[in-house]
This record gives structure tokens, C-alpha cells and sequence, in this order.
């Protein structure tokens, strides 16, 4: 009988689902399947979509004559779960639940996990979950919101963010943790993330309000006059926070999340969307700025990453903004599968223990840092 050898990965978006099939860590298959928005409305909630992600996963592995039988562990994009530290986790009955009930909210990577575990569980093989997009590694004074009543929260783009930081440190001869890196991710979300000794210990959330503006989201916007524009009357509370995401940003000033048409718009002189572009620069490298005081100014490199990194003018303009700071390392797309694999493979090989979902999450932790009485 061959040896199981290959490793599975799950890849759920909002508007597809990637997958990818790994020899060690040489992709010897992926696909990208799109969900069409007429297909994505039939279903009530991300949950619903479950029974109909797992069957096309099945049938397109089958289609690519790719044996279940061959398979030694499948690896999903984990969601919104509990805060935890970055890693890998092996899928258990508390990460399921959560998983399913959307501990934090719903989001399409919500289905990774619970994929990667019925699957692997029918072939008696480990599932896991890598660097979740709830990876919390926060220091305490980054928590700090100005409001007593609400706490920053760490939701970013973990899994590429510290795939890539981990890439460039090999290119570098360094350690990841030996680093101190400033992480752009730029796709449809933007996070700007501060890696010090292995952790991100400050980010934007990308996913809630926080940053700069995005191709589909509205960042940080003057509060008191998001306030005002709740209780004016005009809107329900969905069309707001449709506004902040997936109608904000690009999409909200240019009515396109698509940079390459919008850098099409410029090429034929339309002076708004070039200043809207512009914008969106200059947000991004502001942020940078911010990060860079975390570090007190002491920087490697700053890595820009994700979609819009393709857009070569676009990284000029954040460049040239930042490039005093420390050396602008660019690597464009996401490469998420080949993350999912690496953290899986970190396992399998022995080099990292897995990890036990939820561990030590930062609500055990405690808020060490809240006032006490007898600080009186
Ligand atoms: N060649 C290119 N030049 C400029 N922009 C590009 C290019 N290719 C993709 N983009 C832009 O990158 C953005 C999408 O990036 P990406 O694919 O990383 O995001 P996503 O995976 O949809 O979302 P997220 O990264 O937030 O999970 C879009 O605005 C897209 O138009
Ligand atoms: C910011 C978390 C990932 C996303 O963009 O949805």
C-alpha cells in the first residue's frame, strides 16, 4: 500500500474557496473554486454553506484523480475564534464549537477548521487549523482604546502576515525572532502589523473599524460623527456596518474594490480616482509612521504584501513616504495554501508541538493591566 503522504489545505473566502494539495511543502495541486453571489445567497449563514464547500472540495479532488487515501493530515484557514497566540492547532471539540456558533462573528474562515475535521475524521488522519485571523499576541498597553468600555482587539491577517515575515527572515539569514519588522498586508482588509521577537504586538483590527482605508472597508473614521450618523435616523444598523465593510473605502468613493480598473481610471486621467488612490497611500504609510513608534524608530524592514502590492505606482507612493524608516521589502499576492501547509508540515516533522486550542487565550490571561482597589 503507497504511504500516506499529502497533505490537504482549506482556503474558505467569502466569495471562494482555495484549496491546495502539498508533497512536503511543493503545491502539486491547487484550485480556486468561485462561489458565485447568486450561489452564496440561497444559504441563510456562513454555516448553511458547509454541506455544499465540503462536496465540491470532494468532487474536485476526485476530478484531479487525487486518492483521499493519499492524504496524511488536512489543514483549514481557522476563523473567528477565541483570541489565541499565533501557531498551530490540532481541531478539537471546543474549537469546533466555537467555530460553529461564530464565538466572535461570522466569517468564512469559520468553515476551515470544521472542513479540515469531517473530512479528516472519515480517513482517521489529524486536522489542524495555522494562525487563525484572531491570533492575539497584543502587549497590554496596545489595548488601550481611549474608552474604558472597549478594548482594541487583534484581528488581522495573521497567516500571511507571519508566513511572509517568517520567508523574509530566511532570506535575511536571520531568525523571525531575532526581527523587528513592520508587516503591510494590503488586500481587500489592510493591516499594518509590528512583529517583534516572533509576536505581532500591535496591529490595526482590519476587520472592525481600525486603520487605514481599504479597497472595501472605511478604517478608522471620526467617531463622533459616525455616532451622529447612527442616530440620525436615515439608517438601520446593517447599512451602517455595510458602510464601514464591503462598502467602504474604494468601493465607497470609486464603487470598484478592483485597484487594477481603478489604476486603469488614472492611466486615463480621472484626477478623483488618482486622489482617492492617493489617499489610500498615504493612510497606509501614516500607519507605518505609528508602527514604527512602537519599535522607538529601530526597524529591519518594512514588508509590503497581499493584492495591491502588485500595483507597482501604488507602492511607490507608500514608499516614498516610508523609506527613511528602514528598507522596503516588497512581495506581492498571498500565499496563504503554502502557509496552511508549512504550519501543518512544522507538526507532522516535529519541529513545532501542535498546539491545544484554546490554551492559554488572553481572557485566562486576565486583564493584568485593569485598575484595582488596592491600587488606591
Ligand atoms: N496586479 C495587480 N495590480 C494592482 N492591484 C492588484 C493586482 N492584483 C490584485 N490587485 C488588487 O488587490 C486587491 C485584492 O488583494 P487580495 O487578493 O490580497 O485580497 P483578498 O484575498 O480578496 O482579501 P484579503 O487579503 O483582505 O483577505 C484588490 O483590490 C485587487 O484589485
Ligand atoms: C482582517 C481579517 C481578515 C479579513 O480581511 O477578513
Amino acid at each position: 500500500m503507497q504511504e500516506k503522504q499529502l497533505i490537504l489545505v482549506i482556503n474558505p473566502g467569502s466569495t471562494s474557496t482555495k484549496i491546495g494539495v502539498f508533497q512536503e511543502d511543493d503545491a502539486i495541486f491547487e484550485e480556486t473554486i468561485r462561489h458565485s453571489i447568486q450561489e452564496l445567497n440561497t444559504f441563510h449563514s456562513v454555516f448553511d454553506q458547509y454541506e455544499s464547500r465540503k462536496k465540491i472540495i470532494l468532487d474536485t479532488l476526485s476530478k484531479a484523480n487525487i486518492p483521499l487515501s493519499s492524504l496524511r493530515a488536512i489543514c483549514g484557514r481557522g476563523g473567528l475564534l477565541r483570541p489565541i497566540e499565533g501557531g498551530t492547532y490540532v481541531v478539537n471539540e471546543q474549537m469546533l464549537e466555537d467555530l460553529r456558533k461564530g464565538y466572535a462573528g461570522q466569517h468564512a474562515s469559520n468553515l476551515g477548521g470544521v472542513l479540515a475535521f469531517e473530512i479528516a475524521r472519515e480517513l482517521d488522519i489529524p486536522s489542524f487549523i495555522v494562525d487563525p485571523v484572531v491570533v492575539d499576541e497584543l502587549e497590554p498597553i496596545a489595548r488601550i482604546s481611549g474608552l474604558p468600555l472597549i478594548e482594541r482587539k487583534s484581528i488581522f491577517h495573521a497567516l500571511n502576515q507571519k508566513a511572509v515575515a517568517r520567508r523574509v527572515a530566511k532570506q535575511l539569514g536571520r531568525s523571525y525572532q531575532d526581527l523587528r519588522l513592520i508587516v503591510v498586508h494590503m488586500g481587500g482588509g489592510i493591516t499594518v502589523g509590528v512583529h517583534r521577537g516572533g509576536r505581532v504586538i500591535d496591529v490595526n483590527n482590519g476587520l472592525n473599524g481600525d486603520g487605514p482605508f481599504s479597497p472595501e472597508r472605511a478604517g478608522t473614521v471620526p467617531a463622533g460623527d459616525l455616532v451622529a450618523l447612527c442616530f440620525s435616523g436615515k439608517y438601520y444598523r446593517e447599512e451602517i456596518i455595510k458602510k464601514l465593510v464591503g462598502q467602504g473605502g474604494l468601493v465607497g468613493y470609486l464603487g470598484t474594490n478592483d485597484a487594477v480598473k481603478i489604476e486603469k481610471m488614472i492611466e486615463n486621467g480621472d484626477m478623483y480616482a488618482k486622489f482617492i488612490y492617493d489617499a489610500m497611500a498615504y493612510q497606509i504609510a501614516k500607519e507605518i509612521g505609528a508602527a514604527s513608534a512602537v519599535l522607538d524608530g529601530n526597524v529591519d524592514a518594512i514588508i509590503l504584501t497581499g493584492g495591491l502590492a502588485y500595483g507597482s505606482q501604488f507602492v511607490q507612493a507608500i514608499s516614498q513616504k516610508i523609506s527613511w524608516i528602514a528598507d522596503v521589502i516588497v512581495q506581492p499576492g498571498e500565499n496563504e495554501l503554502k502557509a496552511l501547509a508549512e504550519g501543518a508540515l512544522r507538526v507532522l516533522n516535529g519541529e513545532e508541538h501542535a498546539k491545544d486550542y484554546p490554551g492559554k487565550t488572553v481572557e485566562h490571561e486576565g486583564r493584568n493591566w485593569e485598575r484595582r482597589e488596592s491600587d488606591d
